[in-house]
């Protein structure tokens, strides 16, 4: 074991090599100006490294705060290279949490252990409600405006957890909190377009409830473009699409759970709401957020997001049946899971 001192220097060391020189800094901040300052959270992890490169690449995005508890010297070092307009910055550890918080207009949190096969989302829970609640309560301290994406898993509780932390810390505006569901739509929509023999960019389909097993409720009756399948197809796509995050986990075989498409969906997610706080017209995702759709205080659904985060929640519209009873088993295991987070601080 190496004394605590000698760990402490050399995470100084590295993460002097995170910053330019004090006598370049602002005319590095020069360059970023007019767009967003964005920080990710668990930016060195599977998820966190594709994401960041994919922000970088973000023309509404100014600055980029690259955060984790590893690795971040060589992701941010890496990333900083590309020829961008985001300036990006690394922060490692509990110690520079705050420096990597402050200011920011979104953050995006990837923090946490992944899947391996035979676990369910809410076998994670353990590690990863502390590791949000953390996370949560400097995002109170230093950004308590800021738009939170949470894309950790059990997205179902640990949404619950971070709004009980900003109640606790008198900051929680529940337009500002939004659980990343944006995966379940992009494999929807790549399901549904193989069946249909379409590109996928031309579907939409809504995906409500959750996000993990049964509360992911694809919308199949109110796909766009209108189209209509057989039983034998809704039941394909439904469990293709409530197990698509389980399929992605068998096939990575004890490696992780999905990486790319995620960083995918996130930024696509985060995309939507850079473009709503600058103010764009009809900016419409699903997304898991404080609702009052059905009797449970956390649902997801489309939803309208522009300067003040989520502006407008659609209702479900019109169920068929097979969609009604969906709904019922969603809703069961998704009050147990908001539940488990809410006591999670609280107790
Ligand atoms: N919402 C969604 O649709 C999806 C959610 N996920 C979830 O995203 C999370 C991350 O997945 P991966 O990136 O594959 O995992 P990973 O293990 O590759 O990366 C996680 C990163 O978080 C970092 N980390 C751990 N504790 C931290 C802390 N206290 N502060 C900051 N960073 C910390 C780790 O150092 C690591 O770099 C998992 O919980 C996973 O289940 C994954 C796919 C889809
Ligand atoms: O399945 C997992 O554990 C990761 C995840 O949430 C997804 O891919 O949808």
């Amino acid at each position: 074991m190496q004394p605590s001192s000698q760990v402490n220097q050399r995470i100084a060391r590295l993460a002097a090599h995170l910053q330019p020189p004090n006598d370049l800094q602002n005319c590095r901040a020069k360059g970023a100006s007019g767009g967003f300052k964005v920080a990710i959270l668990g930016a060195a992890g599977g998820i966190g490294q594709p994401l960041a490169m994919l922000m970088k690449m973000n023309p509404l995005v100014s600055l980029l705060h690259l955060y984790d508890v590893v690795n971040t010297p060589g992701v941010t070092a890496d990333i900083s290279h590309m020829d961008a307009a985001a300036v990006v910055r690394g922060f490692l550890g509990q110690q520079q949490l705050e420096d990597a918080l402050t200011g920011m207009d979104l953050v995006v949190i990837p923090a946490g252990v992944p899947r391996k096969p035979g676990m369910t989302r809410d076998d994670l829970f353990n590690i990863n409600a502390g590791i949000v609640k953390t996370l949560c309560e400097g995002i109170a301290k230093c950004c308590p405006k800021a738009i939170v994406n949470v894309i950790s898993n059990p997205v179902n509780s640990t949404v619950p957890i971070a709004a009980e932390v900003f109640k606790k810390a008198g900051t929680y505006d529940p337009k500002r909190l939004m659980g990343v569901t944006m995966l379940d739509v992009v494999r929807a929509n790549t399901f549904v377009a193989e069946v249909l023999g379409l590109d996928p960019r031309e579907v939409d389909v809504p995906v409500v409830g959750g996000h993990a097993g049964v509360t992911i409720l694809p919308l199949l009756s109110q796909v766009k473009p209108s189209c209509s399948f057989t039983p034998k197809e809704i039941d394909y796509l439904t469990d293709r699409i409530q197990n698509g995050g389980t399929e992605v986990v068998e096939a990575k075989a004890g490696a992780g759970s999905a990486t790319l498409s995620m960083a995918y969906a996130a930024v696509k997610f985060a995309d939507a709401c850079l473009r709503g706080l600058r103010g764009d017209a009809g900016v419409v995702q699903c997304a898991y957020v404080a609702s009052e759709v059905t009797e449970l205080p956390f649902f997801a659904t489309k939803v309208r997001i522009g300067r003040s985060g989520v502006e407008e929640i659609y209702p479900l519209g019109p169920l068929n049946e097979y969609e009604r009873a969906g709904l019922e088993k969603a809703k069961k295991e998704l009050a147990g899971s908001i539940q488990k987070g809410v006591s999670f601080v609280r107790k």
